[in-house]
């Protein structure tokens, strides 16, 4: 089958700082993959390298089989690409409808209340706050929007950079429980999560990055059961 992001031997980094060391990972239509690993071992970097925020030196990214290494940010978006950054960045005077609406700004008119509809179907919340100004919502509801901006985008492949950074516990389900009812056939995503034992039952596949490479991957059980994965490298989470 062909994947639907197809990451291999990437390298790439912050001027003479190199990152990613050549990394590779492949993740299939209709899955849930999830990038695990300690704090600053280049996670967001592989994010923004996908997107193209960060030039890639070498290695090469598909989307579903099209290459994108060399695309400017634009074209990988019209792709299929969608990255959801770490903060949000939302426009924190315009209301929650509005900041919706920007992610379908390469979208024909014609297709944004069928996606509005999908966003607000999965984060009901939403449409009861539609006219709220962002600045106004709580950190869940603002990631909320987040995501939904990156839905209202129609991509095939979405980055997603901690979803439940600074979130309460409920909160997180609710997020988690939302994206795994967006999982499509012909939709992936790809999370960058702390905590492996959040994505027990959502993830399909958790890859463990660390010093800029992929170490390992397998099931979110298989974390979870792994003693040495678990102390070596997240601290006997
Ligand atoms: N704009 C930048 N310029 C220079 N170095 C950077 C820049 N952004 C990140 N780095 C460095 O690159 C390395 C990897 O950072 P990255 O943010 O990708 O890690 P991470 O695994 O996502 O960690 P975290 O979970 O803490 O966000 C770190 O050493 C970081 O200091």
């Amino acid at each position: 089958m062909m994947a639907a992001l197809s990451v291999s031997d990437l390298v790439a980094g912050y001027h003479n700082r190199p990152v990613l060391h050549g990394v590779s990972l492949d993740i299939e239509p209709g899955t849930m993959a999830a990038l695990i690993g300690p704090n600053g071992h280049g996670k967001t970097t592989l994010l923004k390298t996908v997107s193209g925020l960060v030039p890639a030196r070498s290695g090469a990214i598909r989307i579903f089989g099209q290459a994108i290494e060399t695309a400017m940010v634009h074209e990988r978006v019209a792709a299929g690409l969608v990255h959801v950054p770490q903060g949000d960045q939302l426009f924190g005077e315009m209301s929650v409808e509005e900041n919706l609406r920007m992610g379908a700004y390469l979208r024909s008119a014609s297709e944004v209340p069928g996606a509005l509809e999908e966003v607000y179907a999965f984060f009901p919340r939403l449409a009861e706050r539609r006219g709220q100004s962002a600045s106004s919502l709580s950190g869940g509801e603002r990631r909320m929007v987040g995501i939904g901006r990156g839905l209202m985008a129609g991509g095939k492949v979405m980055m997603i950079d901690e979803p439940s950074l600074g979130l309460a516990p409920l909160i997180i389900e609710q997020i988690y429980e939302g994206l795994r009812g967006l999982s499509r056939a012909d939709r992936a995503f790809l999370v960058v999560e702390e905590n492996p034992s959040r994505l027990i039952g959502i993830a399909d596949r958790i890859c463990l990055m660390d010093a800029g490479r992929i170490e390992w991957s397998g099931t979110a059980a298989e974390v979870a059961g792994s003693r040495d994965i678990l102390e070596t490298y997240l601290g006997g989470h």
